[in-house]
């Protein structure tokens, strides 16, 4: 199990994960929800001992990753499929991090099956396309056969058969009881693969909580109804009286209402009743897609100045929403200069050999020099 307590990471002034409380158990695949720049690459690089925390700790299996015996047996990862030398094939990178780990040659081929490149097994790895290259990354992080697995965005770059496999792997992975923690930006693929969501925005927790809650929590029903193009008025006639009924109406792009709390039949008889004729009259369901930009809307670090979804857009329900705690200012303490790209003189020996941290850390993203 990994379990977070209190972790907070600031790099100078920034707060890119503050107070951060959760657990993660074997047997299921959660998926770790944000949008860009939330804090999840930070908070696996915590988990993985690549990042100190400000405050607050992490541990796997009780232990902080540093203390984890035999670490690349216990965890893998998948951080950053680009971090592989690209002159050594697939196979020649696999083998030097099996050799670092004293793991047997053997199960690189093992894995190089599983991931599918044991054609290109000989091949040097700068000519694999993004998907090969995440198909690589996975396999480092299988290399140990170890119990608990984190994926930072596993499905980038891969083709529909990729996620698809993607997704079968995560989840046979979990059933055979392992703990595996993958995370993504997109809530339509984590429906699909998780049985267990933690969402973040701005580096706080939003929602922690099955898929299944997080469904029927967020699947709200609605109608659409359309009344004839070119009759604004029988619009706002139905709008009003389906309002004065006590239905949350909003008004879609293409003009059409969508009309929440109240049924089907009340919706017609109210049209009916106010002589508007109606053109369209069907169900829906709000997708979860939806619900997830409703509940990070406010946590969201870039957003094009063209919101296309502000028509749709309702008020979150209680309980979520754009994180209510108040992150305390951090002051400036001089200048702030991060160490050039790729001197990570504070990761750990284990973590950078791991055959499992297939990628000690982000280069463009420097570790705090304090
Ligand atoms: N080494 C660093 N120095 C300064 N700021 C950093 C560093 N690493 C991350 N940050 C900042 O912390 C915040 C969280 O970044 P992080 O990469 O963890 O988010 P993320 O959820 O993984 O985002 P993405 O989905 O875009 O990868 C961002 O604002 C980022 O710019």
């Amino acid at each position: 199990m990994i379990e977070a307590v209190g972790l907070t990471k600031r790099y100078g002034a920034k707060t890119a994960v503050y107070n951060l409380s959760f657990q993660v158990r074997p047997g299921t695949v959660t998926g770790f929800l944000g949008p860009n720049g939330a804090g999840k690459s930070t908070t696996m690089r915590m988990i993985l001992g690549l990042d100190t925390p400000t405050e607050g700790k992490v541990t796997i299996g009780g232990l902080p990753f540093r203390q984890t015996p035999n670490a690349p047996r216990q965890v893998g990862a998948l951080l950053d499929a680009k971090a592989v030398h690209g002159g050594r094939s697939a196979r020649n990178h696999l083998l030097s991090l099996a050799q670092l780990s004293g793991i047997p040659a053997r199960r690189v081929d093992e894995v190089l099956g599983v991931v599918g490149l044991q054609d290109v097994a000989r091949k040097r790895s700068k000519g694999f396309s993004l998907g090969m290259g995440q198909r690589l990354g996975i396999a480092a992080a299988l290399l140990g056969d170890p119990q608990v697995l984190l994926f930072d965005e596993p499905v980038n770059g891969l083709d529909p058969e990729g996620i698809l496999w993607v997704r079968n792997l995560m989840k046979r992975l979990a059933s055979e009881g392992r703990t595996v923690f993958v995370s993504s930006h997109l809530m339509s693929e984590m429906a699909l693969t998780a049985d267990h969501l933690i969402v973040i925005g701005r580096g706080q927790l939003l929602a922690d909580m099955s898929v299944t809650d997080f469904i029927s929590t967020n699947s709200a029903d609605f109608a659409r109804v359309r009344t004839p193009d070119g009759e604004p008025q029988s619009r706002e006639k139905l709008s009003a009286a389906l309002s004065g009924a006590g239905a949350q109406v909003l008004t879609e792009p293409d003009g059409a209402l969508r009309v929440t709390g109240l049924p089907l039949p009340r919706i017609s008889d109210l049209a009916h009743g106010s002589d508007v004729r109606l053109w369209e009259l069907s169900p829906h369901r709000a997708s979860l897609e939806e619900a997830y930009m409703r509940m990070t809307q406010g946590a969201v670090d870039y957003r094009s100045t063209v919101d296309q979804k502000a028509g749709l857009t309702q008020q979150p329900q209680p309980g979520f929403g754009a994180p209510r705690q108040q992150i305390p200012e951090v002051p400036q303490q001089g200048f702030y200069a991060p160490p050039p790209p790729g001197s990570y003189a504070g990761a750990p020996a284990a973590a950078q050999a791991a055959p499992t941290a297939a990628a000690p850390a982000d280069p463009t993203k420097p570790e705090d020099p304090r």
